[in-house]
């Protein structure tokens, strides 16, 4: 059989100096995740998720174990490995075509190609009728979308997610999930997501692993056995819901600290 593993996270730990004193931050964490899948990692601010998503794409280095994606050690980035922070930051005085045209620098390929691809991945993320336009005369959404247009212009085999959606409100933030799955599902695309959303890791992910703090650590892996496009308001997504409340140990007054619930 085939093995379609694509990422190995094995025994990974990671201390930061601060002012002289080593801080751990992740303690032995082994995961892995598989071609085409969309898989979350969902943990309370602070607890490691970034830093873990970092490693994983190869911008920090981990103290201790590895990580390989394809069998290979990650040493640094990737083209075949982007990263889409929540604030992406396009580059202003670039327009939105030229931003998103940017991933394709140093890629061999003509100039009607370049625009073709460009255009494809504007208009996937509905921004075809924008590419003359400033990132600064569009919304927070629409920024967004031009960050995601950028990262899918390549066409990775993987792109890594902090938080993307998280500073926009509840209409962009659905739209561009549901638009997420399509492209995914279009494109095979494996996504590794690092949100504090409950709901938004039950609605995009295969697989969920749940992070706890001091020094982070995965408590536990959840697979969402249900079928996308997922339905928030059924009872089999509320029954998710409420194993992960409950493993998190949500009492009222403990969901004000930084979960979106
Ligand atoms: N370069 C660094 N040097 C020192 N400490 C760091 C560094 N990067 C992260 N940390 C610390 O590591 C811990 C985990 O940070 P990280 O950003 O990975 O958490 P997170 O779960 O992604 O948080 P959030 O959801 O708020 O973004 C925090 O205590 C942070 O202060």
């Amino acid at each position: 059989m085939p093995d379609n593993k694509l990422v190995q996270v094995s025994n990974l730990g990671k201390s930061f100096d601060v002012n002289g004193t080593e801080e751990k931050v992740l303690h032995d964490i082994s995961l892995h995740v598989d071609r085409n899948e969309v898989v979350s990692v969902l943990g309370e601010s602070g607890c490691g998720k970034s830093t873990l998503l970092n490693i994983i794409g190869g911008f920090e280095k981990p103290t201790t174990g590895e990580v390989t994606i394809d069998g290979k050690t990650v040493q640094k980035p990737s083209k075949n490995c982007m990263m889409l922070f929540q604030n992406y930051g396009l580059l202003p005085w670039r327009t939105v075509f030229k931003n998103v045209e940017l991933g394709l620098e140093g890629q061999k390929m003509s100039a009607s190609e370049r625009n073709e691809r460009v255009f494809k991945y504007l208009e996937l993320v509905g921004l075809e009728n924008k590419g003359q336009q400033f990132p600064h005369e569009m919304s927070g959404g629409m920024q967004q979308r031009v960050a995601i247009a950028r990262a899918l212009v390549t066409e990775p085999d993987m792109i890594l997610m902090d938080e993307p959606f998280a500073a926009l409100d509840t209409f962009n933030r659905y739209y561009l999930q549901d638009e997420l799955l399509k492209i995914q599902e279009r494109s095979h695309t494996t996504i590794v997501l690092v949100t504090h959303d409950i709901d938004e890791a039950i609605y995009l992910s295969d697989r969920i692993f749940m992070m706890s703090k001091n020094p982070g650590e995965i408590h536990r892996e959840i697979k969402i056995d249900l079928s996308k496009p997922r339905d928030r308001s059924h009872s089999n997504f509320q029954y998710y819901r409420k194993q992960i409340l409950e493993e998190f140990k949500f009492s009222g007054e403990k969901s004000n600290i930084g979960f979106h619930i």
